[in-house]
């Protein structure tokens, strides 16, 4: 059974999270999912998820905690090791190079877009640790 490590951004903005929908050309269309992306040979879980950040939304994050990782299989044969952290963010011009589009949702919106399946735990976790993760992923003025 093969195993492919792909990181994911929680970013966290004057008390929203960032969600990103997947466009047509993507893998799983028109799902929503922390941005992110796969882990490429001798780089770490965390210079993978900033590299793809800078590819896909053009914006600079800084890395605060991780969370729980999730395994789900999409495909018989493959699954799908998605490893997040919570993150804040350092630059704010945003360029949508991947992505269809982006909402940033709060505690009481968290559920309110069609998460890609593996992304569900993750949600939950977020939800359940709302406050706490809101306070620890306040920039620093
Ligand atoms: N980035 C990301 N991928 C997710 C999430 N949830 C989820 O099921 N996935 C799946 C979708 C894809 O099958 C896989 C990640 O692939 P990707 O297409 O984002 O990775 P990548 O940018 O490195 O792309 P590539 O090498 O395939 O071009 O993980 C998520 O929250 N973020």
């Amino acid at each position: 059974m093969k195993t492919i490590p792909v990181t994911c951004a929680i970013i966290f903005h004057r008390g929203k999270v960032l969600a990103a929908k997947r466009s047509e050309s993507m893998d799983l269309p028109g799902k929503w999912e922390f941005p992110g992306g796969k882990i490429e040979g001798g780089e770490s879980p965390e210079e993978c998820l900033i590299r793809e950040i800078q590819e896909e939304l053009a914006v600079r994050i800084k890395i605060i905690q991780a969370l729980s990782p999730v395994e789900f299989s999409y495909t018989p044969g493959k699954i799908i090791r998605l490893i997040p952290f919570t993150a804040t963010l350092e630059s704010f011009d945003f360029h949508l190079l991947e992505h269809e589009k982006i909402v940033w949702l709060g505690e009481n919106d968290l559920f309110s877009v069609d998460w890609a399946a593996a992304d569900l735990p993750i949600v939950h976790e977020i939800q359940q640790k709302w406050v706490k993760l809101v306070e620890q992923n306040k920039p620093i003025d």
